[in-house]
């Protein structure tokens, strides 16, 4: 089974949590793409679904295959969403982001009664931090904010560099027109403390850890989907 057939296998599984008339938030990433093609052919079907993107890939992927769209503004309570990781502990503490989209991800996520994650084995750790911590930033000020974070770091003992994310063209911009720090810890044992810190950073727009948001993780292997729920111990 390879890497793109895992995702398969779990966007699938989570297809079996949305129902007809669902107002329903769409991830991003190479996961949630997944996701959207499934959800399409059963679009095409005719069921029903009220999509809230989390990107402007999203929006784009969700036009080109017929998924009906919503601005979060017209939806603003939604009752599931479905989106990938880039991290997932045993407590569905989540380090999201590495697609640029944290920032919209968070919002939709928290606007949303659940939020189901999708992702393949390789994506399930001990301890988050191997992936890089993906930190949203204001372009203004951004030298003073990097400073900012690294002092943070070092009051929590944490080493590691900090850099910011770069495109083919240029510095990263998300679609809020934000730069984006890539922060790798190697090991972030405190993921609360880190968050408080970053969000008391008036620069960190905000930052890819997602604390007590997932209310289930759907885990892929060759063996074939488990999932996790948040309140397992
Ligand atoms: O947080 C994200 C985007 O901001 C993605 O969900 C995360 O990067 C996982 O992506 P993929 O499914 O391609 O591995």
């Amino acid at each position: 089974m390879d890497a793109r057939q895992l995702k398969i296998q779990a966007a699938k599984a989570a297809l079996d949590h949305v129902e007809d008339g669902m107002r329903l938030g769409i991830g991003t990433g190479s996961t949630a793409d997944e996701f959207v093609r499934l959800l399409a052919e059963k679009v095409a079907d005719g069921f029903k679904v009220h999509g809230v993107p989390t990107s402007e890939r999203t929006a784009r992927l969700c036009v080109e295959l017929g998924v009906p769209l919503y601005s979060l503004d017209d939806m603003p309570e939604l009752d599931l969403t479905i989106d990938g990781a880039d991290e997932i502990d045993g407590a569905l503490t989540l380090v999201k982001g590495g697609g640029g989209a944290l920032l919209r991800e968070k919002i939709v996520a928290s606007a949303s009664a659940r939020m189901i994650v999708i992702a393949d084995e390789s994506k399930l750790v001990d301890t988050l931090g191997q992936f890089p911590l993906p930190i949203e930033v204001a372009k203004f000020g951004m030298v003073a904010t990097h400073y900012a974070v690294e002092r943070l770091a070092s009051r929590l003992g944490l080493s590691g560099t900090i850099e910011q994310r770069a495109d083919k063209d240029g510095p990263y911009l998300t679609d809020g027109d934000h730069f984006i720090l890539d922060a790798s810890f190697g090991r972030i044992p405190d993921a609360e403390a880190i968050a408080n810190g970053l969000a008391a950073i008036p620069g960190v727009v905000e930052h890819g850890l997602f604390l007590n948001m997932a209310s289930a993780a759907i885990i892929a292997s060759p063996g074939g989907a488990r999932t996790l729920l948040a309140t397992d111990p």
